[in-house]
């Protein structure tokens, strides 16, 4: 087990074993510390746990050594029979998923769970993703798109069965996202939800380490620390006893997501109500993959096992096979949306959290030297071992894929704009393009300033935007629809045209 530190603290010990762990470098500025520091400093040697310290940073040096395995003798695509598809499918199935998932939500059997930890290094805010305002009209950031959309399954549910129910959020955070995290949610009302139903929570933080094996020192007095990545989410399932409330609410379903997506769909009672009628313990939303060096992971059986593989890990050859049609064999891109029943985390927590693999990421962390001088390496430095959530799939006994349409649900916000993708001009593009369809689908021209109509952008890329800037509030439409609450639809509906 990796020595961690959680926001509530483990087991203590004492700042001289410290020799035991091999990491006597750490107090080398010991004497240069203020009676302040020296307090902060035990404090946080003290929550790590020694006994596994040293073995963490042998494991990291000797992972980051050894090359990367390639798994292409041993994969193979999905099976049919465990996918399902919103393209494919006719439109009663869709229908009879969406009702069932309706249904659930309605009898507050469902929660979401975002995981929220991460960095967003690749962005370079120094902030929580999820405060990110891609500058859409509304000026919403993710976290209020992702709460209004809440509201209105919510409201959709109620509506259809007569009840009143909850989705609960959980949020896992880090270190880094905590505070700014809570301070935002409560600064804006938590968007109008419940503040009791938004449960946010610590994963665990773990030690950084150089190349041969040494932890790394941040400052004179702070280690250099890292969340355990998003598969720490099983860990902190039960460090913050969240099951257990699961189960006080009668939360039988969780849907996990990524903050990054604008396009994410909460709760989406269709991916529910599919998982649900499979009977399906563990699922994964995939969309087509658009090219073969798409940099997502990809969901296929490894040994006649479920799991995802990221692209690192198979030969460039094997990501462009094709198909009779000329569709790629290995296309399922996994958009990190996963169904989960509680029953299976409970399993995972109990009996498999420990399996789970430890992947290796390089990366710059900045440091100080011998000579006490802080540095921001130019080129990689340090190891940060991270689990994955999809790491669990192996595990499950009755694994779904459900495939779903890029344009529809996924446009991840990864890169500062000036990047090939993923940037905050096309999550808005993605946002706005989705919201003029749904608009004319519903019966809106869409003209320009002098009144002539524009014609529907075909499809948004990095390169294109959409022709009119068309936004409708999540609170208006949750996919689209236009079946409820006119009043609000008249009132709510924005539209700028270009
Ligand atoms: C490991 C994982 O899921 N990889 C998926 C992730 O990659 P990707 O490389 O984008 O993964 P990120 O590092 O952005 O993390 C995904 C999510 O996990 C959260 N996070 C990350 C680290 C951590 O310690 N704690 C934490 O909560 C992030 O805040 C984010 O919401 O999304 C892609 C689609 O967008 C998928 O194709 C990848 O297969």
């Amino acid at each position: 087990m990796p020595p961690h530190r959680s926001a509530r603290g483990s087991s203590g010990s004492q700042h001289q074993h410290k020799c035991d762990a091999g990491q006597s470098h750490v107090l080398q500025f010991w004497p240069e510390l203020s009676k302040e520091e020296r307090a902060r400093f035990l404090l946080e040697l003290s929550q790590l746990d020694l006994k596994g310290l040293q073995d963490h940073c042998d494991g990291a040096a000797k992972a980051a050594a050894s090359p990367s395995t390639k798994l292409d003798g041993n994969i193979e695509p999905v099976l049919p029979e465990f996918i399902g598809s919103t393209q494919k499918s006719d439109t009663n199935t869709l229908a009879s998923w969406e009702s069932e998932g309706i249904l659930q939500i309605s009898q507050n059997r469902v929660g979401v769970l975002l995981l929220a930890g991460g960095q967003g290094t690749r962005l370079g805010v120094q902030y929580p993703k999820g405060m990110y305002d891609v500058g859409l009209p509304s000026g919403k950031t993710l976290y209020q798109i992702q709460a209004e959309r809440i509201h209105k399954i919510q409201e959709l549910a109620d509506l259809k069965h007569g009840s009143k129910c909850t989705v609960p959020w959980y949020i896992m955070t880090s270190e880094f996202t905590l505070d700014p995290t809570e301070k935002f949610f409560k600064e804006h009302h938590y968007f109008g939800l419940e503040p009791s139903n938004v449960i946010m929570f610590e994963q665990r933080m773990i030690p950084a380490v150089t190349f041969d094996g040494k932890v790394i020192l941040q400052s004179k007095g702070k280690i250099a620390m890292a969340p355990d990545g998003n598969g720490g989410l099983y860990r902190a399932l039960v460090d913050n006893k969240v099951l257990e409330d699961m189960e006080r609410r009668g939360v039988e379903y969780l849907h996990v997501y990524c903050v990054d997506n604008i396009l994410v769909k909460m709760a989406d009672p269709v991916f529910i109500g599919f998982c649900v009628s499979k009977g399906a313990d563990c699922g994964a939303k995939v969309v087509e993959k658009r090219h073969p060096s798409e940099p997502v992971g990809v969901v296929c059986r490894v040994g006649g096992v479920h799991q995802v593989v990221e692209y690192s890990e198979i030969q460039p050859e094997t990501a462009k096979l094709r198909g009779p049609g000329g569709e790629l064999v290995y296309s399922a891109g996994n958009i990190c949306n996963h169904f989960f029943t509680r029953a299976f985390l409970h399993e995972v927590a109990q009996k498999f959290e420990v399996q789970l693999k430890q992947h290796v990421a390089i990366k710059k962390v900045p440091f100080v030297d011998g000579c006490g001088n802080q540095v921001k390496p130019d080129k990689p430095n340090g190891i940060k071992m991270e689990k994955f959530v999809f790491d669990v799939f192996p595990f499950s006994r009755n694994f779904v894929v459900f495939e779903v349409v890029r344009e529809d649900e996924f446009s991840p916000l990864k890169n500062a704009d000036g990047a090939a993708m993923d940037t905050p001009t096309t999550a808005r593009a993605s946002l706005l393009a989705q919201h003029s369809r749904w608009a004319r689908a519903a019966g809106a021209a869409l003209l320009d300033q002098h009144g002539n109509t524009l014609p529907p952008t075909a499809r948004v890329t990095g390169e294109s935007s959409p022709s009119a800037q068309c936004e409708i509030s999540p609170l208006v439409s949750y996919f689209g629809e236009v079946r409820t609450s006119s009043r609000l639809c008249s009132q709510t509906i924005r539209e700028r045209i270009l």
